[in-house]
């Protein structure tokens, strides 16, 4: 099934600081920074302009106390005055860099996250992808999560980050240089090399903390996976009075991210041990440094006035090259978390594009014409056919047992099909063969209609409900109001809905929303029935109005009467139906019957009796 053999592949590569990470980094900049003139690039530079300056002004600052050294030896009051005035400005400016410094990088913070989660949407919701990750692709865990928290997590750590990595490699060059003219050759050397030891103690040191990171956001998603359930399914767990077992599934979830927690937290103490010995050491060996000249007499002609200003200019340069450093060292803890949720990142744009290429592969019409309303006249094919299977054979994925061999079966307007078989014959799997879920072992299958109004809808086993107002529920998953309403005015779409709930029976919905327009703070699937949910979604099915209507058990919560009324309104706006049921009331609603067998087997057999059909359709629109 899809992308195993990609999906293999990303799960032996465990994720490390290693050239994967750079590749995996190196893309997500290429989408926050898209061109030369995009926003991000903008306030990158913003920031690198009020960065720069900012350190211009600490130079100064930086160097006063030299200043106040000399003027104190002199004993020069007025010096002294102007040198406090200085002070304060250079002080005042410089705290208002800082805080634009700050705003800057919460800017790049939100429009990053923007830009990279629309990215991600744009993936993630373009044909079945979302199908696929979640419910065929196990080694991606918790693509909702990735989307959500390790984007947020990764762009802040990113803008905090932003500021001093921007500015290092010009502070560094220029305390270089100043630190070379200090010290000489020796003060640069030794701080590059002293860089270097640190860099490499701490690529060691992180190496293990970027895979635990990784674990433990995914436990965090299971952790959150399980809350998410137990909300989404709180009343099944209450009539089985299963708050004792949640608890302990729950707690078991919690227990192994907090496991992973207290082991990413270990780790980390050795990078912190680490981070802060090169901290302290790099203030010794500012002194080191400065004791060499010293001790070897180039400064033996100075007074001890002048030879103080001197060491506290080139303490002040040498500390601040060291400094410069290790700051960047002290962004290892923020790399390492970098790099974790640039891995998970990486790793599920990397999953997201191969799904889409196989999808392209599989099926040319996928991408953005695979959506619903962006496909409303295409498909070329015989006008009366819905689709043609040839020679047919699928199988669910992870299985090699065929559940259907070489069904070759033609679906035209106006013949009724019932499909009918054992649980687990493959029934449901038949309509997600016909609408490209799931692809096809062999043999050939087209859909010759258009997908949506005035072509084919599937209405799923489960009922689903989105969120938002009883209107965005019945004309589901259309944006807007219906096409052939838009040409008159809205009042016109207000009274095919209200018609079609009073058909679908369940009117009473408006007076318990208020109206189809009012916002309701509640969950559809706590407060409807599922009765009140599939009579719902065929007040839908009769608002869009297809030519062919797929029912997966559609009426399994209702009674055989309310059957017969939602069958006949169906076939009155002159709907040709494709049922799935396991109710021997639902012959007589159909023409043919398709009986899966299990282990490949089919039957294709005539039915009798069936009903008439009225037109309404017309009437209707
Ligand atoms: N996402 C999936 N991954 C792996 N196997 C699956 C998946 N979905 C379904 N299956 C398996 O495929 C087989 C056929 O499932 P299908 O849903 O088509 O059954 P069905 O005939 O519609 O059953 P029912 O009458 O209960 O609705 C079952 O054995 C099921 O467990």
């Amino acid at each position: 099934m899809p992308c195993l053999e990609k999906s293999k592949e990303r799960r032996t590569n465990g994720p490390k600081l290693d050239w994967t990470f750079v590749q995996r980094f190196c893309s997500i900049q290429r989408v926050l920074f898209p061109s030369w003139s995009s926003q991000s690039v903008l306030m990158f530079g913003t920031l690198l302009g009020v960065t720069l300056t900012e350190q211009l002004i600490i130079y100064q600052v930086g160097i006063l106390p030299s200043h106040f050294y000399n003027v104190l030896a002199d004993k020069d009051y007025s010096g002294f005055r102007s040198l406090m005035g200085t002070a304060m400005v250079l002080i005042l400016l410089n705290s208002t860099l800082k805080s634009l410094d700050q705003y800057i990088c919460n800017q790049m913070y939100v429009s990053w996250r923007t830009t990279l989660t629309e990215s991600l949407h744009s993936s993630y919701f373009q044909g079945r992808v979302y199908y696929i990750l979640n419910v065929l692709q196990e080694d991606i865990d918790n693509p909702d999560q990735r989307i959500s928290q390790d984007v947020e997590r990764f762009c802040k750590q990113m803008s905090t980050m932003a500021s001093r990595l921007i500015v290092s490699p010009f502070t560094i060059s220029y305390y270089t240089y100043q630190c070379f003219r200090s010290t000489g050759w020796i003060g640069p050397v030794s701080i590059f090399g002293y860089f270097v030891v640190g860099t490499i103690a701490n690529k060691i040191l992180m190496g293990p903390i970027v895979s635990t990171l990784f674990e433990q956001e995914k436990l965090e998603g299971d952790f959150r996976f399980k809350h998410m359930q137990i909300r989404v399914n709180a009343e099944s767990a209450a009539f089985f009075r299963a708050g004792k077992v949640e608890h302990m599934r729950t707690d078991r979830r919690l227990q192994a991210l907090l496991q992973t927690q207290k082991s990413l937290i270990n780790k980390e103490l050795w990078l912190y041990i680490g981070v802060n010995t090169f901290d302290y050491l790099g203030g010794f060996l500012s002194y080191i440094i400065i004791a060499i000249p010293i001790f070897t007499g180039v400064y033996d002609g100075l007074t001890p006035g002048e030879l103080s200003a001197l060491i506290s200019k080139n303490a002040f340069v040498c500390i601040y090259l060291i400094n410069g450093f290790t700051q960047l060292i002290d962004l290892s803890t923020t790399l390492s978390d970098v790099a974790g949720y640039t891995h998970r990142i990486g790793e599920l744009r990397e999953a997201m594009d191969d799904i889409l290429h196989k999808q392209c592969d599989y099926d040319p019409a996928s991408g953005e014409s695979y959506d619903f309303d962006s496909d409303f006249n295409v498909h070329a094919g015989p006008v009366d056919t819905a689709f043609i299977l040839d020679r047919l054979s699928y199988k669910s994925p992870y299985s090699d047992q065929l559940l259907v061999e070489d069904l070759s079966l033609k679906i035209s307007q106006g013949t009724h099909l019932l499909v009918v078989g054992n649980t687990g014959t493959g029934k449901t799997s038949l309509l997600r063969v016909l609408n490209r879920l799931w692809e096809a072992h062999s043999g050939f299958v087209q859909m010759t209609t258009c997908f949506g109004p005035r072509g084919t809808l599937f209405l799923p086993q489960k009922p689903y409900m989105t969120d938002g107002t009883l209107r965005e529920q019945v004309i589901y998953p259309l944006k807007d109001i219906y096409p052939a309403s838009a040409s008159f005015s809205g009042s016109v779409d207000d009274d095919r809905i209200m018609q079609f709930l009073e058909l679908a029976g369940v009117s009473s919905l408006l007076k318990r929303t208020g109206g189809l327009d009012e916002k309701v703070d509640w969950n559809w699937y706590d407060v409807l029935s599922p009765g009140e949910m599939q009579r719902l979604s065929f007040a839908r099915l009769f608002y869009l109005q297809p030519k062919y209507a797929v029912l997966d058990e559609a009426t399994s919560a209702l009674t055989e009467e309310a059957e017969a009324q939602l069958y006949r309104t169906c076939k009155q706006l002159g709907m040709t139906l494709i049922s799935l049921g396991h109710r021997s009331s639902l012959e007589k609603y159909h023409d043919m019957q398709l009986k899966l067998c299990g282990e490949g087997r089919w039957e294709l057999t005539k039915l009798k009796g069936t009903s008439g059909t009225l037109s309404l359709r017309q009437e209707a629109t």
